[in-house]
């Protein structure tokens, strides 16, 4: 409650506290991690619950400062697809988490009649293709209000590397419009919306470790014991030169429906890792194999760091790849592996996967 008190005396902030508006905004805000910027901040209030301030300038009119958020990268801890649904995707079933790594955006509402998009970023789309801007234009038709905003997108995550880059901006930038405008969409509203920008967009409302299913909207909470056994896990994440698109990576698949898995065996996978803790029964992705064919500096470099003893798998279509860890040790072993097979100044980082509680 002092830090509470405090940050009111400090920005001179007005809790825009009343009824539905702000239960919506409690909801929606906790998933967030929206930290202090200029007069706009979401913090932890003595209940445990984030309360969204508004901000006043000094002549006491509302300002329009920039909200910060992160957008957390995931990795496919297994990834098994079934067949090709007749709307042309394929339906998957995946275990997800976040990682304590990602990109972070910023936003804020502008004056103008059109959206800006600053990023820095190699790789990444300035133009409307970007799934920020597309989140905005889909974010105005949903709620009908002509409002435009201005995003700067620090961007760490690698592009086309299977880590979900672009749907987690993209989802940040829902859920951070959501908070600005206080529109008070649901976290189930979201989810919705977010699935038709991207396939991965929906597990990064809540970005809990979940089991993905469908073509990777429908997500369901894992059980305690795996739960626990996921939380923190550190991890290297590495990535070649060059990324993959998944659209190609579906498309070799679709190709080789050999390579198509039964539930079954998805299933088999996660009661064996939850019965026996086992990352051998679980690490398993369906597209490094049609991957591997073209790109055989991924198989390479997986196959030496697997003799050394390291758990190690490729992301979602990849082209990013991750090993488990136990300490800055191994991470080092890990990193000169891979700057001797994939050149010195490939992407390299060591980071954990989240630790939210259930
Ligand atoms: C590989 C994963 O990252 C695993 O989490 C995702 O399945 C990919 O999800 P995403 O990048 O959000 O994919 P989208 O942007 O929805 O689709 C990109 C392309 O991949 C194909 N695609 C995607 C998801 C899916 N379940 N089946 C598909 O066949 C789509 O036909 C599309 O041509
Ligand atoms: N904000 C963004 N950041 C990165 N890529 C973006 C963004 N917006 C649009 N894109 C486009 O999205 C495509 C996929 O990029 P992204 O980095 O999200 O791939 P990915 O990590 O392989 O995705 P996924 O794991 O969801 O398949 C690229 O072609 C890129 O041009």
């Amino acid at each position: 409650m002092a830090r509470a008190s405090s940050l009111v005396s400090r920005s001179r902030a007005r809790i825009s506290w009343h009824g539905f508006r702000f239960v919506m905004a409690v909801k929606l805000a906790w998933p967030l991690r929206i930290w202090q910027s200029a007069k706009v901040e979401i913090f932890m209030a003595a209940n445990h619950f984030p309360v969204l301030l508004d901000s006043v300038n000094e002549t006491g009119e509302e300002s329009h400062d920039w909200l910060k958020l992160s957008a957390p990268a995931k990795v496919n801890l297994m990834l098994s697809v079934h067949g090709r649904r007749p709307d042309g995707f394929h339906e998957l079933t995946s275990l997800v988490a976040a990682l304590e790594f990602g990109d972070e955006l910023e936003i804020r509402r502008n004056g103008r009649e059109q959206d800006t998009l600053l990023s820095e970023g190699e790789d990444v789309p300035q133009d409307d293709t970007n799934l920020v801007l597309q989140a905005a234009r889909l974010f105005r038709r949903e709620c009908a209000h002509e409002q435009y905003f201005d995003f700067r997108l620090n961007k760490q995550i690698p592009v086309g590397a299977g880590l979900g880059g672009g749907s987690s901006d993209a989802v940040a930038a829902l859920k951070g419009m959501n908070a600005l405008l206080e529109t008070g969409f649901s976290r189930e509203k979201i989810r919705e919306m977010a699935s038709t920008l991207g396939s991965d967009c929906p597990f990064f409302v809540d970005a809990t470790p979940s089991l993905m299913r469908g073509r990777g909207e429908v997500l369901e909470p894992i059980d305690p014991y795996l739960f626990n056994r996921l939380a923190g896990q550190r991890l290297v994440l590495f990535r070649p030169d060059f990324g993959i698109n998944t659209a190609w990576a579906y498309g070799r698949l679709a190709s080789m429906p050999e390579l198509y898995e039964g539930h079954a065996i998805a299933e088999t996978r996660l009661r064996e890792f939850s019965r026996r803790g086992n990352w051998d029964d679980m690490l398993a992705n369906v597209f490094e194999e049609i991957v591997g064919e073209k790109f055989l500096a991924i198989p390479s470099l997986l196959e030496i760091l697997g003799k050394r003893g390291y758990k190690c798998m490729m992301s979602g279509s990849g082209s990013a790849c991750f090993a488990l860890v136990d300490g800055k040790e191994q991470a080092l072993e890990i990193k000169e592996v891979c700057q001797e097979c994939w050149g010195p100044n490939i992407f390299w980082v060591e980071t954990s996967l989240t630790e939210q509680k259930m």
